[in-house]
């Protein structure tokens, strides 16, 4: 924070606007304490006097120094400005940025109001308060806090709509963080820096603003004088005493010209930190101590069989789940009837093409669907408890720190102005009842769990000042923090390389192994679910295609679904022919705002018949004892320990 400042401090405009910014305020300090009496005194024997060394720039009507009354008018012309910036910043702020944590239908009414609201001209909202309040100085200012809130509202709006489509933001709501800390501790930090510029701008705005309220009659009346006053009193005597206008006039200038100025300071200063950011400055030094080295868990979790799932009370059930989103030409369906479940302390995978529906199938699991998403489901149970037909709210509350997620980018799921420690202390907070010091010694703990070294600092540090590997492993860190009995893992470790990704990986294993939680892990890559999972779910094209038993990537003639097959064999290894084409699958997956009969993969199947364009098959429990939703499994040499799909529809 104070390299933040001493950077700022070092540019020519800032530290301009800084100087004259302690002038105006120690004018509007010590002038009307040591001037007032003497600006306020009429003399008669003064009476519109021109500049002398006297009187520099003259007196007025009633032969009052005209200097000193500008300077005297320091305080009422700053007080006034910055008063009316503030109740307008407030009140645009609450306008604009609330809605973020208020929904959907809040954010439409409060865009509404504030569409309406800035629709009315100016002027008319500043004429209608002086007709419905009179004039004076406290009309002037709400008059303009009046006209300012509409704009800051609108700043605000689309600045919190970021924020409100984040991910940070989405699990501390499904944390069950209250709407007031979401919005103090969530929306405001992460817009505070554009709307801190535009206030200080705007205050120099404000200041002609009100000047000009003065001068036309309707601000400051007399005996009170500001220098929207004073300039409208010179201007009456501009023939007997030009100067006298000039002193007020240069006093705006001054004033607007040091709020404008620091404004800008500001705002270059914002701009040059976020491209800073990207390529931080390095000082070379000694190196760093190394990472504690990541021990491989001695004993992997059991893996439970599909015997299992159907024996043990499965942790999560899921039965029909289908998500659509509203097209240009109708519903898209990208998540089609889609059914699985996972036993307490089971590791699934779910993997798929980019656009198959892995991730929304998941975040919908966990009441985090985009926005816009229609879901439904005949079935869905966690922990015991049906959570169909609950609103997403409710459903929200039930899973609580029962489900830990952990997303794709911990860049986005981190929020940006909040210290890691801070961060993942919320859920003991807010779950938990822990106390400040409690949850901050277990946020402490829980980077020390995943391996962050010298933890008790790193805390204290924002995320953007982690690695993209140390994020990722914050996020495992908070996703574990309340004990949950499921982890949601959306492609944890896609950003990063091979070398962390394994690290990462094992702290998912060791973390799910050691506390009994289960987890579905999302990934393009079937080679580090092959590492991780119990169990794989293949996805195409908005259903499971195949539901398998790790075990049997290994032996890719014992894999039943072509696609399943062809997603292994597509994986290079240190074994593969580099002289040799890779394999690839032939085509491209389906438009899903096109929807065709029969099976999705069909045109891009070899096995496919007739039967597959037109029927789509079902999911159906196999002889390799997983699912498979295939006319033609090819696992032809497979013990045959389940009942094929013939004798399941007989
Ligand atoms: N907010 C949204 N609005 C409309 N369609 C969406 C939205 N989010 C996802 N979709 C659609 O849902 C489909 C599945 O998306 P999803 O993100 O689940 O795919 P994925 O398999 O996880 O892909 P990837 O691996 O690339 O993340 C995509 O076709 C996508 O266009």
């Amino acid at each position: 924070m104070t390299t933040r400042r001493s950077a700022l401090l070092r540019q020519p405009m800032a530290i301009t606007a800084a100087c004259m910014l302690g002038v105006l305020v120690v004018l509007a300090v010590l002038a009307p304490v040591l001037w007032g009496g003497q600006a306020a005194a009429a003399n008669p024997d003064a009476i519109t006097l021109p500049s002398s060394a006297e009187h520099l720039l003259g007196t007025d009507k009633l032969g009052r120094d005209v200097l000193l009354r500008t300077l005297v008018a320091t305080r009422l012309s700053l007080v006034m400005a910055v008063a009316a910036t503030a109740i307008g910043a407030c009140a645009g702020l609450l306008l604009g940025a609330l809605p973020a944590v208020l929904g959907a239908r809040a954010q439409r009414w409060f865009a509404g109001v504030i569409g309406t609201w800035l629709a009315f001209p100016v002027l008319l909202i500043a004429m209608l308060t002086v007709i419905l309040l009179g004039t004076g100085a406290t009309t002037a200012v709400v008059a303009l806090a009046l006209t300012m809130a509409p704009s800051f509202a609108r700043l605000a709006q689309t600045l919190s709509s970021r924020v409100g489509g984040s991910e940070y933001l989405a699990a501390a709501r499904m944390l069950g963080v209250s709407r007031r800390r979401q919005f103090t501790r969530y929306v405001l930090p992460n817009i505070a820096e554009p709307v801190i510029v535009n206030v200080t701008t705007s205050i120099g705005g404000g200041l002609l603003a009100l000047s000009s309220l003065s001068f036309l009659g309707v601000g400051v009346q007399p005996p009170d004088f500001d220098w929207g006053r004073l300039l409208s009193e010179g201007f009456g005597e501009v023939y007997n005493s030009p100067v006298a206008a000039i002193g007020p006039g240069v006093a705006v200038v001054f004033a607007g010209l040091a709020f404008s100025m620091l404004g800008e300071s500001l705002a270059a200063h914002l701009r040059h930190r976020e491209h800073g950011k990207a390529l931080p400055p390095r000082r070379l030094g000694p190196a760093p101590v190394a990472a504690r080295p990541v021990e491989t868990p001695s004993a992997t979790p059991k893996e439970s069989t599909e015997e299992g799932v159907d024996t043990v009370v499965p942790l999560l059930e899921v039965d029909g789940l289908s998500v659509s989103f509203p097209g240009p030409d109708g519903w898209i369906t990208p998540v089609q009837d889609v059914s699985f479940r996972i036993a307490p302390g089971e590791i699934v995978g779910v993997v798929g093409e980019s656009g198959s529906g892995k991730s929304v199938t998941v975040m919908s699991v966990a009441q985090l669907a985009p926005a816009g998403a229609a879901v439904t489901a005949r079935r869905l149970r966690f922990d015991g408890e049906d959570l169909t037909g609950l609103t997403p709210a409710a459903a929200g509350k039930v899973l609580g720190t029962r489900v830990g997620v952990v997303f794709q980018d911990s860049l986005t799921a981190l929020n940006p102005a909040l210290r890691v420690g801070a961060q993942l202390a919320e859920v003991p907070r807010v779950h938990g009842n822990a106390g400040r010091r409690q949850a901050r010694e277990m946020s402490v703990r829980a980077l020390d769990d995943v391996r962050i070294p010298d933890a008790e600092h790193r805390a204290q540090q924002f995320p953007h000042e982690f690695s993209g590997g140390m994020r990722q492993r914050a996020l495992i860190a908070m996703s574990q923090i309340g004990s949950p009995s499921l982890i949601i893992a959306d492609e944890p470790t896609t950003a990063l390389d091979v070398t962390v990704q394994r690290r990462v990986l094992a702290l998912l294993r060791r973390g799910c192994a050691e506390s009994g939680t289960a987890a579905i892990v999302v990934s393009h890559d079937v080679a580090v679910l092959a590492e991780l999972c119990g169990r794989i779910l293949v996805m195409y094209a908005g259903r499971i295609v195949e539901d398998v038993d790790c075990a049997l990537l290994a032996t890719p003639e014992r894999l039943a679904h072509p696609y399943t097959r062809a997603l292994t064999a597509s994986l290079p290894d240190l074994g593969t022919d580099r002289t040799r084409q890779l394999v690839t699958i032939p085509g491209e997956p389906p438009d899903l705002s096109r929807p065709v009969p029969g099976c999705a993969f069909a045109a891009r199947c070899a096995f496919a018949t007739d039967r597959c364009r037109t029927e789509t098959p079902v999911l159906a429990p196999h002889r390799h004892l997983g699912r498979v939703a295939c006319w033609h499994p090819q696992d032809a040499t497979a013990p045959d320990t389940a009942p094929g799909r013939e004798e399941v529809e007989a």
